[in-house]
């Protein structure tokens, strides 16, 4: 090699190293501005991390309890070399979510796309911003009325599963809900009914187990790298779940597909079916007609199918739990609840209707109140892609910034005994909170999209279950530890005792 080539290569090494240098020095700077506990060089914080999906929370949280006093809401943690921002204060959070620049999710979304590809949840901002228009209307009220008559029937069949574990014993019946919720979803994306709660089937299967790989890669970070994951971690677990998942759907929609095509269009099919009492549409349907305009590839359809059964049915399945174990653990609001399901439906047993939600005001309180103690998503993130700014702080670009929602629903200054229960809270028309204090649903334009499926829903699913049963809970809520998983869940189960209020026809 000529002195020349040596002299130009080193001076591009020398070149890309100061680069680095400065690049890393401009991070550390506007960092070290911010309070967080002491790192190490190299790998940061890494070394005091909790891996357990308990202590992890407890933690997270501890920390932002101990890092609050100078006002602000948010703390720097180095996760090896990558700085990340926590956030827990309607303040700072309002500062990103209402930020149409930090619409970015971090890498570590990205393990969910070997199931959900890349669906609003995690997509960029270029593909997320037209179809997350294209879909939002899917969620109108106009549409998901006719899903109240999917709801009330597997609340049904979900009231027959608790009547076999009704008595005098305790059954933790976090699983038996989820099925339920799952039950719904699909039918309400694929407009195929799984019957999950009747029987066992291999996508209900890989549906769990999915779940489980993927929670525990994220906190596996040996296993951050595709190939590490494929040859030494659950990659080939992860493969096979993931040919059932998509083997699923995929059949599902061509088939509906083709029927489609061959009653001339989505429409005309969807007519013909209401006609003979067969089958409503589905948000399936509703695709396959923006695909039939050219406005959504059979691919995309596919991607969205997977992301709402996916954030569709653990979601609200962990908000009904903590319902059932809240009721559980104050017979005053459950009594509350259940006066006012009496004045509506009296002894009658007939299905819940899109207009009794809205009459449903107590039952809905004390939903929002469940999702204020325990928002159903722990955690969830961006990336800055462009410097920030949060109160006095620069965040520099490449900053991933977490946000805890159930820290921000119980800052003092907003929720008075942020402990207790009380749905109250939600019927008190004079409170003027902070319009980022209360984010279950995240906020923002990229907030949830199924937010009103979800208490729609909700709503029928309890108010079908709280007409029929009384609640207690095995244990005081101080004793319930929690697991921050994908979902905020009961650590060690959903322990409650069901008696039955009335007959059952
Ligand atoms: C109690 C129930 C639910 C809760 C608490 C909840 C919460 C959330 C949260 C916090 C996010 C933001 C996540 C992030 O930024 O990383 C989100 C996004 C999303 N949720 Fe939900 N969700 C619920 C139910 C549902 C349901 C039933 C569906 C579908 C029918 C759904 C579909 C979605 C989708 C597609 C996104 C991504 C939206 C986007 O980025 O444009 N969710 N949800």
């Amino acid at each position: 090699m000529g002195l020349v080539a040596i002299l130009s290569i080193s001076a591009a090494v020398v070149w890309l190293l100061r680069m680095v240098y400065y690049k890393a020095k401009y991070i550390y700077d506007r960092m070290t501005g911010m309070q967080g506990p002491a790192a190490l060089p190299l790998i940061g914080n890494l070394h005091q991390f909790r891996f357990e999906a308990d202590e992890f929370f407890e933690q997270a949280q501890g920390l932002g309890y101990m890092l609050e006093e100078n006002g602000e809401r948010m703390c720097r943690i180095w996760f090896s070399g990558l700085p990340f921002v926590l956030i827990y204060g309607a303040e700072e959070v309002e500062a990103v979510l209402s930020s149409s620049k930090v619409l970015h999710k971090p890498f570590h979304y990205g393990f969910l796309s070997a199931w959900i590809g890349d669906g609003l949840l995690i997509s960029d901002p270029e593909k997320w911003r037209p179809r997350r228009k294209l879909l939002t209307p899917t969620f109108h009220y106009d549409i998901l009325k006719d899903f109240v008559e999917v709801y009330n029937r597997h609340a049904r069949t979900l009231c027959s599963r608790m009547y076999e574990v009704s008595g005098d014993k305790y059954s933790d019946v976090f699983h038996t809900v989820t099925l339920c919720t799952l039950d719904i979803i699909c039918e309400a994306a694929l407009g195929v009914c799984i019957d999950a709660q009747n029987k066992p089937s291999p996508y209900l299967d890989a549906v769990m187990e999915m779940k489980k790989i993927i929670f525990r890669r994220q906190l596996a970070p040996q296993y951050y790298p595709e190939f590490l994951f494929r040859w030494f971690g659950e990659g080939r677990a992860q493969e096979k779940c993931v040919k059932i998942l998509h083997d699923f759907t995929g059949t599902a929609i061509r088939a509906r597909k083709k029927m489609a095509d061959e009653a001339g269009g989505v429409q005309n099919l969807v007519e013909k079916e209401a006609r003979e009492g067969r089958r409503r549409m589905a948000f399936l349907d509703l695709m396959l007609d923006m695909n039939a305009k050219g406005d959504l590839p059979l691919e995309g359809i596919c991607e969205e199918v997977d992301t709402f059964t996916f954030e569709g049915h653990d979601t609200t399945s962990a908000s009904i739990n903590w319902f059932l174990h809240l009721m559980g653990a104050n017979q005053d609001k459950q009594r509350r609840v259940q006066y006012e399901l009496d004045e509506i439906f009296g002894d009658s047993d007939r299905d819940v209707t899109y207009e009794d939600l809205s009459r449903l005001k107590y039952l809905e309180a004390a939903i929002k109140e469940t999702l204020r103690l325990y928002p159903s998503v722990p955690i969830f993130a961006r990336q800055v892609t462009e410097d920030l700014r949060i109160k006095d702080h620069l965040l520099p670009t490449g900053t991933g910034i977490v946000i805890m929602p159930s820290m921000v629903h119980k800052d003092t200054r907003y929720w008075p005994d942020p402990e207790v229960f009380l749905p109250e809270r939600f019927l008190d028309t004079e409170a003027n909170r902070h319009p980022y204090s209360y984010i279950p649903f995240s906020a923002g334009s990229r907030n949830c999209i199924g937010q009103r499926f979800a208490l729609m829903e909700e709503k029928c699913v309890l108010a079908i279950l709280m007409r029929q049963f009384k609640v207690e809970a095995k244990l005081a809520t101080h004793d319930m530890r929690i697991a921050a998983e994908l979902i905020i869940r009961p650590m060690y189960g959903n322990d409650i005792r069901l008696t039955r209020r009335k007959a059952f026809s």
